[in-house]
C-alpha cells in the first residue's frame, strides 16, 4: 500500500534514465542489420524483462521501508545495466560516446551488490517476523482464543495483544468495523449466509493487513483491527481502505478508529479503556447514521 510513492519515484527515475540514454545515443551509428546478433539481442532483452518483472513483484509484495528501497535500487541498477547492454547490440562500438562504455560497466555490479544487501536484510527481517508470528500463534492456539465461526482471533486475543503493545509504550491504531443492518441480512438470507459473510469479511481483513497487525471478531457483527506502530494518518488511511474493501462484499460497514500515542496520555491506559473509547465512538457513528428505511 505504502509503495505508491516508491513506485512512482522508481518509474520516474527509470524512464528519465532510459530517455537520457536513448537521447545521448542519437549521434551514434546504427549497425547494419546483418551485423546485429539476434541471439544476443534476445538473451539481453530477456534479462531486461526479467529484471523489470522482479522489480514489479517486489513493489507489489513489499511494504515501504529501507529493505524495499535497497531491493528497488538494486533491481533498477541491474535493469539499467541490462538495458545498456541491449542498446549496445544495435550501435557500432566505435561510434558510441566514451562515457557509455565506462558507464555501461557500472550499473549491473552496483545493482547486484545493493540487491544482495537488500536480500540479506530481508532474510533477517523475515526471521524476526516468523519468530513473532510463531510465538503469537502458539499462544492463541494454546489458550483457544479463536472465534468458532470465522476462525480468526476473538476479543480476548486482541485484549491480550493490545495490553502487550501498550506496555511497550509504542503508538498504535485500533479500528472497529460493524456491519450495518446485519440482522436484516440474517433475516433475509438466513443465518448460514450470515456466517459465510462474517467469514469472508474476516478473511478479507486478514489478507489486507501487515504481518504485525491483528484482526479479531470482537462481537456478533463487529471486528477490531490492531495496527501496532501505526501513526494516526496511517490508521485513518487503513480504516478507509478496509471499509472500501468490505463494501466490495456487497455490505456496508460503519467504521470507527482510535489512535494511541503514549506521550500524549495523562497516565498509562489499559486495553479495556481503549476498546471502550472505540466502542463509544462506534455508538456515536451508528447514532449519527441517516435513517435508511421507514416503516
Ligand atoms: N449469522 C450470524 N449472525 C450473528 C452471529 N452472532 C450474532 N449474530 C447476529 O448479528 C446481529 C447483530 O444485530 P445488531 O447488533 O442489531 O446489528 P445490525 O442489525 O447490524 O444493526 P446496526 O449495527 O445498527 O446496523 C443479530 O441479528 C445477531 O443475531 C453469528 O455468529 N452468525
Amino acid at each position: 500500500m505504502a509503495n505508491g510513492k516508491i513506485y512512482r519515484a522508481a518509474c520516474t527515475i527509470a524512464i528519465t534514465f532510459s530517455l537520457l540514454l536513448s537521447f545521448s545515443l542519437m549521434q551514434a551509428q546504427l549497425k547494419p542489420s546483418s551485423n546485429i546478433d539476434l541471439f544476443d539481442v534476445a538473451t539481453e532483452g530477456a534479462l531486461l524483462i526479467l529484471g523489470l518483472s522482479w522489480l514489479t513483484m517486489v513493489l507489489q509484495a513489499r511494504p515501504d521501508g529501507n529493505v524495499t528501497r535497497l531491493l528497488i535500487i538494486g533491481l533498477l541498477g541491474y535493469s539499467l545495466g541490462c538495458y545498456m547492454d541491449l542498446l549496445d547490440e544495435f550501435f557500432i562500438n566505435s561510434s558510441l560516446p566514451t562515457w557509455f562504455s565506462w558507464l555501461e560497466k557500472l550499473p549491473t555490479p552496483i545493482g547486484l551488490l545493493t540487491l544482495t544487501l537488500g536480500l540479506w536484510l530481508w532474510r533477517e527481517e523475515q526471521k524476526t517476523v516468523n519468530e513473532q508470528l510463531r510465538t503469537r500463534e502458539q499462544f492463541f492456539r494454546q489458550h483457544q482464543l479463536v472465534d468458532r465461526v470465522t476462525k480468526i482471533y476473538d476479543c480476548r486475543a486482541i485484549r491480550h495483544q493490545l495490553d502487550m503493545h501498550i506496555k511497550r509504550d509504542k503508538q498504535l491504531g485500533l479500528v472497529m468495523f460493524d456491519i450495518d443492518n446485519f440482522n436484516d441480512i440474517n433475516q433475509q438470507q438466513g443465518f448460514k449466509e450470515g456466517d459465510i459473510l462474517l467469514t469472508n469479511i474476516a478473511q478479507l481483513l486478514s489478507s489486507q493487513l501487515r504481518s504485525q497487525d491483528l484482526v479479531c471478531r470482537y462481537a456478533g457483527d463487529s471486528f477490531i483491527v490492531l495496527l501496532p506502530n501505526a501513526s494516526n494518518t496511517f490508521t485513518q488511511a487503513m480504516a478507509k481502505e478496509l471499509k472500501q474493501a468490505i463494501n466490495q462484499l456487497n455490505c456496508q460497514a460503519s467504521c470507527a478508529e482510535v489512535h494511541y500515542q503514549p506521550q500524549t496520555e495523562q497516565q498509562a491506559i489499559e486495553a479495556n479503556k481503549l476498546i471502550s473509547r472505540l466502542n463509544n465512538k462506534m455508538k456515536q457513528i451508528k447514532l449519527a447514521r441517516p435513517i435508511a428505511k421507514a416503516g
